[in-house]
């Protein structure tokens, strides 16, 4: 039998590599925007407060199990940041086109080693089953690269086109879909999160 989850996100490029990770796991995901769900605040310092904030309100909204991501872009050079606040990073109205500008920017005005344009992604999942859930689950994923200033490939969101995988010497956007999904902090917590769900 298929497991109905809401995925408690209104970003179309995670809904797509949710739909794709979660297929397979025999669970039918249900975007939170077709169910009428609002979408929550997220003014939190931490990820897991947000995906927390994320998932309950989806399953107050509908009853039903939710799935949640919050995720992230942190750049060691510039302190962690965009963090957080890698969504809103360039301000209002969002842009990933100048959410990454102002990222490249930041970082090559302050570069001074290769190293310096090290990155990592985040993303941090809940999967609470109900509003009132005492035991939600809870995983991250980290998924390390590097920047780079020229933008390369179509596929993935956010910051894709920038984000190297030095080993593979290609960057998140230039990937198929299907690998990014085997790679990414993303796919790496959700792993996590089935197994921690199995258990209880
Ligand atoms: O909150 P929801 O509705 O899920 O959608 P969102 O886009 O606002 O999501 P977040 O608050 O979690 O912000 C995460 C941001 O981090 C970036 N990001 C996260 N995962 C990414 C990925 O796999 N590839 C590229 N950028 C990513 C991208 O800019 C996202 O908008
Ligand atoms: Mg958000």
């Amino acid at each position: 039998m298929s497991r109905r989850v809401v995925v408690a996100s209104n970003n179309a490029g995670k809904l797509r590599e949710f739909s794709a990770l979660l297929a397979p796991l025999g669970w039918q995901p249900l975007a939170q925007g077709e169910l009428g769900v609002s979408e929550a605040e997220e003014p939190w310092p931490t990820f897991l407060e947000n995906a927390l904030a994320k998932a309950r309100n989806a399953c107050a909204a509908t009853g039903l199990p939710a799935l949640a991501d919050d995720s992230g872009i942190s750049v060691p050079l510039l302190g962690g940041a965009p963090g957080v606040l890698s969504a809103r990073y360039a301000g209002e109205p969002r842009s990933d086109a100048r959410n990454n500008e102002k990222l490249i920017a930041s970082v090559a005005a302050r570069a001074r080693a290769e190293s310096d344009w090290d990155a990592f992604y985040v993303a941090v999942l809940v999967f609470m089953r109900s509003v009132d859930d005492p035991l939600p689950i809870i995983a991250q994923g980290i998924w390390r690269g590097r920047l780079v200033a020229a933008p390369a490939g179509e596929g993935g969101f956010g910051y894709d086109p920038h984000f190297l995988l030095p080993e593979l010497g290609l960057t998140a956007a230039q990937l198929p879909a299907e690998q990014k999904n085997r790679l990414s902090h993303r796919a790496q917590a959700l792993t996590t999160l089935v197994a921690a769900l199995g258990g209880v």
